[in-house]
């Protein structure tokens, strides 16, 4: 719901900047949200946070992953497959649900990156993947990242193994966990990609 961020101005003012809204949603489809009310403070902590500190260790953590799973699989240069490649972060948020055995918090699914990063906000259960055919629960541990391997699959020739995920609602907690996607560098993930349809 759009709100006038202030909270107290008058009627008037209030009508105008929704008729403002308005026109910025159909004749530009974007708009620039300003005196929302979160302080400067919390935003230039979260920007640093995400971009100085966050990112960065998670590029760390990253090769060094990466690095070991070179060695195991014998594939040198996986590390640097990964190197420059792109990050995307999401943050996921699943409000509890009275109803949560008719509804999922996320249907079941494979990712699409190449490695996954997941942290889980609080300790709250809902992530379950499937072995032999059965959902098993994934018992959230404080500060540990939950890692799972995605076109790391292909990349592999089939020796690492992308695992089908779902989350489920817990009906009295609310969970927030972020997913960081790692990808492969666009041109190694091409040349994956030629590979595996010439494959069909
Ligand atoms: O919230 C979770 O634990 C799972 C998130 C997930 O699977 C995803 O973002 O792709
Ligand atoms: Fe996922």
């Amino acid at each position: 719901m759009y709100r006038s961020a202030s909270g107290d101005c008058e009627q008037e003012t209030r009508e105008e900047e929704a008729m403002k809204l308005g026109l910025a949603c159909q004749e530009w489809g974007f708009f620039q949200l300003v005196n929302h009310g979160i302080s400067d403070e919390v935003i230039e902590r979260m920007k640093y946070e995400i971009q100085d500190q966050y990112s960065l260790e998670l590029e760390r953590i990253k090769s060094i992953l990466l690095s070991s799973m070179s060695k195991n699989l014998g594939a040198e240069g996986l590390a640097d497959m990964f190197k420059d490649g792109m990050q995307s972060v999401r943050i996921n948020y699943y409000p509890p649900c009275h109803h949560s055995s008719k509804v999922l918090g996320l249907s079941p699914h494979s990712d699409g990156s190449g490695l996954t990063l997941l942290l889980q906000v609080n300790q709250v259960e809902g992530l379950q993947i499937k072995k032999n055919g059965r959902w098993l629960p994934i018992k959230p541990l404080s500060s540990a990242f939950i890692v799972n391997i995605d076109t790391l699959e292909i990349m592999s020739h089939g020796k690492y193994k992308s695992i089908e995920h779902r989350l489920v609602i817990n009906p009295e907690k609310e969970r927030m966990s972020i997913t960081t996607f790692c990808m492969p560098r666009l041109d190694v993930g091409s040349r994956f990609n030629s590979q595996a349809r010439g494959r069909k």
